[in-house]
């Protein structure tokens, strides 16, 4: 019957196909057919274009759109996929599975997620994760470069270093070792603009945040810039996305770049950081990043009693109190500053567990996670990773202490910190090996060591145009006072001077390289909010002389009235809690913790 019709029309000539269809459209049920379709399709344009136009809004940046969607790097994407996979498997439900999904399922995925695997119920995924922290705490460890000054029995040569590492884990990580032969083309090497960095401490990641704030500044990217003029994401609560400057509960808008201390957490950041953004990350080896810690930040409860990290280390459970604001800098503070619970005593029944779960966390959330001790061949790493180029990763190393304010330790102080802070110690061993699969898969050995020297003479150039007397150099021997480094604790952090007879154009890319973090992050605050950074200036012009000078605690004047407005607008939000301690928990340790943190 149906085929008759078919047959008919092939039969026809072409006039009387016409004529047909003429007959056909006038016929009343084909018409009312077509006119169905017509609007159908018409609904379908309506709601697609008022979808958009929400979007539009409600990132209040039409203008990110005309950014290019960025691609992942392929092998980080499959590692990202598999990822995925495994979790599925595992009965974890990534939200970033269904790419569809709209942005808020998405964030609220990731909170069910997190809890769920910090939660002690994720047997499967802690049995993955924890055969591999085992392979990776089997191994010998993979020491700094500095081991030698740190009292290790360290061979220095990075190879040497790294095969003896390598061969004496049985089997990398099996996600990487999957992807480990993707290596990205010209044409699917797009240079990423969505970044977000977690800036740990004591790491080098105020110079990674420099290199950063010169790509964002030179290219006119926004930056997630703290609310109020802070320098710091409210470190050390866990961030949420109204401690941005622009964003609230009913405007949520996105950034290209996330940089600033905070404390982690996933879901939040998602929240104001478009879906393609490039997570990644900076870890130190945590014997060399307590001794630092040390000297910075003597004056925490837990170490100000204290007259040696060796007495501090032998009477741990008595000088450390957890509970008292702040004494988080004093044990592992790196699986803090990635959003975990830091205490965990040293022979605790499941750190094993905890370090395996905070492991797939870190490997769920991060593309890349860097190793301050390999700091240029990280650097590489990462402009593989963005797709960057040799120039965008520049950099002078900047928050650097003096030899003077630097204290060689013992091999078997080394050691207690390796112990004490053994959940860090962990966290850190893993991510070394697949530091170095990852240069494996990218970049490959032969191109890493040509890269690395590139960078280091293109650094060597730089540093003879730029700087006067070609180094760093003590903060009192600092001409420009605005380029002076924030000086906390009992560390001499050091600065740079520039040389006097730059051209306009090499003076103000000199300059860059040595802002540090405090004015930088004020400068890129009164571009991107002038109006409300002019606002913030009417405000400190009432503060008393007294209080516009830095205080005991080093909060100056400007940070001491940025923190009273915020105590404000706190207050204002709590007022109508029935609870009036949740304004007190969150007001005390805002304090102290600006206090001691608003600094480079
Ligand atoms: N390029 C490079 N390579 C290796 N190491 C580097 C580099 N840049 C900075 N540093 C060292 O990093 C330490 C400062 O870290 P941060 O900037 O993260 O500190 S802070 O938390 O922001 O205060 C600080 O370590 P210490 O000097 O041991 O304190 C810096 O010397």
């Amino acid at each position: 019957m149906l085929s008759q019709p078919r047959r008919w029309i092939r039969d026809q000539s072409p006039g009387s196909v016409t004529s047909c269809v003429r007959r056909g459209l006038c016929s009343r049920r084909h018409s009312l057919w077509i006119l169905l379709i017509l609007l159908v399709v018409c609904i379908a344009i309506q709601t697609f274009v008022a979808r958009q136009a929400r979007n539009d809004k409600l990132t209040g940046l039409p203008h990110l759109r005309s950014v290019n969607k960025q691609h992942l790097f392929p092998t980080v994407l499959n590692v990202w996929e598999s990822i995925q996979s495994l979790t599925a498997k595992t009965d974890v439900k990534s939200p970033q599975t269904d790419r569809t999904a709209d942005v808020h399922q998405q964030n609220e995925g990731y909170r069910k997620q997190l809890d769920y695997i910090l939660s002690k119920h994720v047997d499967n995924l802690a049995i993955d994760s924890q055969t591999e922290a085992r392979k990776v705490s089997a191994g010998k460890p993979l020491l700094p470069k500095h081991g030698a000054s740190l009292g290790l029995q360290v061979p220095l040569a990075l190879n040497s270093t790294r095969k003896s590492f390598i061969s004496d884990t049985p089997n990398p990580p099996s996600l990487l070792k999957a992807h480990i032969n993707s290596v990205p083309t010209k044409e699917t090497c797009h240079p990423k603009s969505h970044i977000v960095f977690l800036k740990t401490h004591k790491t080098a990641s105020s110079t990674i945040l420099n290199i950063l704030y010169r790509y964002g500044e030179s290219r006119n990217l926004t930056f997630a810039l703290p609310l109020n003029k802070h320098s710091q994401l409210f470190y050390p609560f866990s961030f949420a996305s109204h401690f941005v400057e622009g964003v609230s509960s009913r405007s949520l808008r996105e950034f290209h770049i996330m940089c600033n201390h905070m404390r982690f957490r996933k879901y939040e950041v998602a929240k104001v950081m478009p879906r393609d953004t490039f997570y990644f990350s900076i870890l130190r080896n945590p014997v060399a990043m307590m001794e630092s810690i040390f000297i910075y930040y003597k004056s925490i409860p837990a170490f100000h009693k204290t007259h040696s990290l060796d007495n501090f280390l032998d009477n741990s459970w008595k000088n450390y109190n957890s509970s008292v604001t702040n004494n988080h800098y004093a044990h592992n503070i790196l699986a803090f500053d990635f959003g975990f619970d830091n205490n965990v005593a040293p022979g605790a029944d499941d750190l094993e567990e905890r370090t395996s779960m905070a492991i797939a966390a870190i490997e769920r959330d991060f593309h890349l996670i860097l190793i301050s001790e390999y700091f240029d061949e990280s650097m590489i790493l990462l402009k593989h990773a963005l797709c960057w180029s040799l120039e965008d990763i520049v950099s002078f190393k900047l928050n650097s202490r003096s030899e003077k304010s630097r204290h060689p330790l013992l091999p078997e102080t080394a050691e207690k910190i390796k112990r004490w802070n053994a959940l860090d110690w962990r966290i850190y061993l893993h991510f070394n090996t697949s530091f170095w699969l990852k240069v494996d898969s990218l970049v490959g050995q032969e191109q890493m060591k040509r890269e690395v020297s590139q960078l280091r003479e293109l650094q060597t150039k730089l540093a003879n145009s730029c700087l006067k007397d070609g180094g760093a150099v003590d903060p009192s021997k600092i001409k420009d006072v605005g380029l002076k480094p924030f000086q906390y604790g009992a560390a001499v952090i050091q600065g740079y001077n520039l040389n006097p007879d730059l051209d306009t154009q090499t003076k103000i890319k000199c300059q860059r390289l040595i802002t540090p973090e405090l004015q930088y992050t004020d400068r890129l605050y009164t571009q991107q909010f002038p109006e409300l950074a002019a606002k913030h200036k009417q405000e400190t012009k009432g503060v008393s002389p007294r209080r516009q000078r830095s205080d005991r605690t080093g909060m100056t004047g400007r940070a001491w009235a940025r923190d009273a407005h915020y105590r404000q607008m706190m207050r204002r939000k709590f007022s109508n809690l029935k609870n009036q301690k949740a304004l007190t928990s969150a007001l005390l340790p805002l304090t102290d913790a600006n206090n001691n943190t608003s600094m480079p």
